[in-house]
Formats: structure tokens, sequence, C-alpha cells
């Protein structure tokens, strides 16, 4: 399967009642103009993009227009009308074929990596869709590509932090049904591989949160630290992985920031994204880690609040695609 920087990123349309064809133009406008980054299409209706938009029949004419025109790959699906600020799950089919097409072309060599937009989750599951999210939407898609389990690992990035998480969309009630020993070492793995493959950091220094405050207090405050994530942290520092015990998420992020970790495991998804958004809630991308394909995304989700004013900020879907090349040039450089 290629990832080769040489090929243009396929974006989504994501929920074209939200904020992904106003901050997709505005990146659009950014980024043609931009050397060094990949181009760009979108799997979508042209109509949401106006006279800037120019209609292709395949990826590989994406390059050629990407400096006048932002080149738009059309979807089967017609779009109802829709409002913009108004989710309205008769548009999940349209944006449900946006994805399968950007991972469709990925999977055959034709764009070297996906960048989604946001998408209202409550939309699609009022539409039907079971998967709680892209990223292990994407992996259901990897996996009956290849044939193999495609485990997502969830990453943020931004504000001077990378944090993957040990766990992504579960209710915090269930945490503990699925942090298990199993699986918080194949995300630590999975997490190690990626900050070589895709970050080009040789021997990456990985902080693991704990899940209780001050990290369990010695088991007096919980036990996760000692059952559960300080016995796999010495698993895998015996296969010389640089990964520190379980620290207390209320100071690792601090550490992180003068230096000692490349990448902070968090046991639960709030516990990773607080620090993130909070310090970048602009520029943050959201990452999957674990996948034959390259994908970000902007870190925030749909803001139709900011969708139905025109206000929505491209920052970062900016950064998501500044990093999808990026990752596609240094994968294309790790694989040789
Ligand atoms: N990658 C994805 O597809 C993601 C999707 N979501 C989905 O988005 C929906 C809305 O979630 P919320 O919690 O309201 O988060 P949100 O990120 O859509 O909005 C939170 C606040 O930030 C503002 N905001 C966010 N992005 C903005 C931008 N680019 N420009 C200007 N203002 C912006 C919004 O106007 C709102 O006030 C949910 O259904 C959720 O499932 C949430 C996060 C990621
Ligand atoms: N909070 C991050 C988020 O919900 C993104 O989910 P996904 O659609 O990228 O799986």
């Amino acid at each position: 399967m290629a990832n080769s920087k040489d090929l243009p990123l396929a974006v989504t349309m994501g929920d074209p009642a939200g904020c992904g064809p106003q901050i997709t133009l505005r990146a659009w406008k950014t980024l043609s103009a931009e050397p060094g980054v990949s181009p760009f299409y979108v799997t979508a209706d042209p109509a949401i993009f106006g006279e800037a938009a120019a209609a292709i029949d395949h990826p590989a004419d994406a390059a050629r227009l990407f400096a006048d025109k932002l080149p738009v790959l059309p979807l089967k699906t017609v779009l109802p009308d829709f409002s913009t600020g108004t989710p309205d799950s008769a548009l999940a089919p349209g944006i449900v074929e946006s994805i399968d097409r950007a991972m469709a072309d990925t999977f055959a060599g034709l764009s070297g990596g996906v960048v989604t937009n946001p998408i209202s989750k409550a939309v699609l599951y009022s539409a039907g869709f079971r998967h709680p999210g892209h990223t292990e939407y994407l992996a259901e898609l990897c996996e009956a590509h290849t044939g193999r389990p495609s485990p997502p690992v969830m990453m943020l990035v931004g504000g001077g932090l990378r944090v993957a998480l040990a766990t992504i969309h579960v209710p915090l009630m269930r945490v503990l049904d699925h942090l298990t020993s199993t699986s918080l070492e194949s995300v630590i793995r999975i997490t190690a591989q990626a900050m070589q493959r895709d970050f080009g950091i040789g021997t990456p220094r990985i902080g693991l949160t704990g899940l209780n405050p001050h990290a369990g207090e010695s088991g007096t405050i919980g036990l996760e630290e000692r059952d559960i994530i300080n016995p796999v942290a010495d698993r895998l520092r015996a296969e010389s992985i640089d990964v520190s015990n379980a620290r207390p998420a209320d100071t690792i992020f601090a550490e992180t920031l003068n230096g000692r970790f490349d990448a902070v495991i968090a046991m639960t998804h709030d516990q990773g994204l607080i620090p993130v958004k909070t310090l970048d809630i602009w520029g943050g991308v959201n990452t999957t880690l674990g996948l034959p394909v390259i994908r970000t995304s902007p870190d925030h989700g749909t803001a139709y609040d900011a969708a139905a004013d025109n206000a929505a900020r491209p920052d970062s879907l900016i950064a998501a695609i500044r990093l999808a090349s990026k990752m596609a040039a240094q994968r294309a450089r790790h694989d040789g």
C-alpha cells in the first residue's frame, strides 16, 4: 500500500452542515500558496464549496489544479438540502460515503493519507452508524482491506505535547472494562512504533499517566497502577522500550513540556485531551496510530454554532493537513 509523500491527501467532507466546508475552503486558500505541503482533494459534493471548487474525475488530477482551484471528487450520494448549523441525520449517507471513498483511494495507492473533517457522532448514530467515531470505523475498514486487525490508537498532537489514549470513546464508568494489561501493552507498542515510523524519533521516551490521583499513592488511592500499569511497563522496559511507570496525571504533562518525554499515554480520553486542547485549542490535531494508512483530523468537532455564523477557524484543519503531509514524508523515509 502506497503512503507516498508525492501523492495528494484525501480530505473528507465531514458533516456538511457543520464547519467542514468553511474550514476546508479556508485551509485550501492558505495551503495552496504554501510550498512543501502535499496537495489535497476533498471527497464531497462540489456544490458545497461554490465557485472555488473544481470537480475532478480522479485523484491524480488534484495536484495539477490545486494552486487555482479546490479539487473535489464528487460523491455518488446526492445530498439533501441542508441548513448550515443545523444537524440532520439525512446527511449521514453522504458523510459515510465520503469517508469510504477517501479510504478506498488510499488503499488503492491514489492518496497518501486521509484527513477527516469533523462528524457529529450523534447525527451518525441516529442514522444507524454503529461505530463510536472515525477512529474505530477507519480501523474496521483497514481490517476489511488487509484481513488483519488494526487496533487503533488515538493520539492528540498540540501545544508541544503528543498524547496517546489507552481508552478512547468509553464512558468513565466502563474504563476498567477496557483498560487491561493486554490492551495497554498494545497501545504502548503501537505508540512506540509510530513515534519511530511516523515522527522520526529513534528511541522514543514514553510516559504513562496513572489512572488514580497521585498515581495510586502506593496503592492507597487505587490499585490499577500496581496491578495493571506498572507490570506492563516493567515487561516492556525489559524489551528496551523506554516507558515510565505510572506517573501522576496532574504533573506528567508539565514534565513532558520540560522535555522529559516524547509522548504521554493517558489512561482516559479526557485525561489526555484536556491538556492538549487547553494549550492549543486552535492548533491541536487528532491522529490515528496503528493503521496501515496515515490519518489526521482537526481536534475539534462540528462547531455548528461557529459554522452558522460563518466564523469557523481553519487552523486545526491546516495543522492536520500539515501533519499528515509530514507523516507521509517521514513514513516514506522510514520505509525506504
Ligand atoms: N474528529 C471529529 O470528528 C470530532 C467530532 N466531534 C463531534 O462534534 C460535535 C460537537 O461537539 P462539541 O463538543 O460541541 O465540540 P466542538 O469542537 O464542535 O465545539 C466546541 C466549541 O468550540 C467552538 N469551535 C470548535 N471548532 C471551532 C472552529 N474551527 N472555529 C470556531 N469555533 C470552533 C464551537 O463553536 C463551540 O463553541 C459532537 O457531536 C462530537 O461528536 C467532536 C470532536 C472531534
Ligand atoms: N474527542 C475526539 C474525538 O471524538 C474524535 O473522534 P474520531 O471521530 O476521530 O474517532
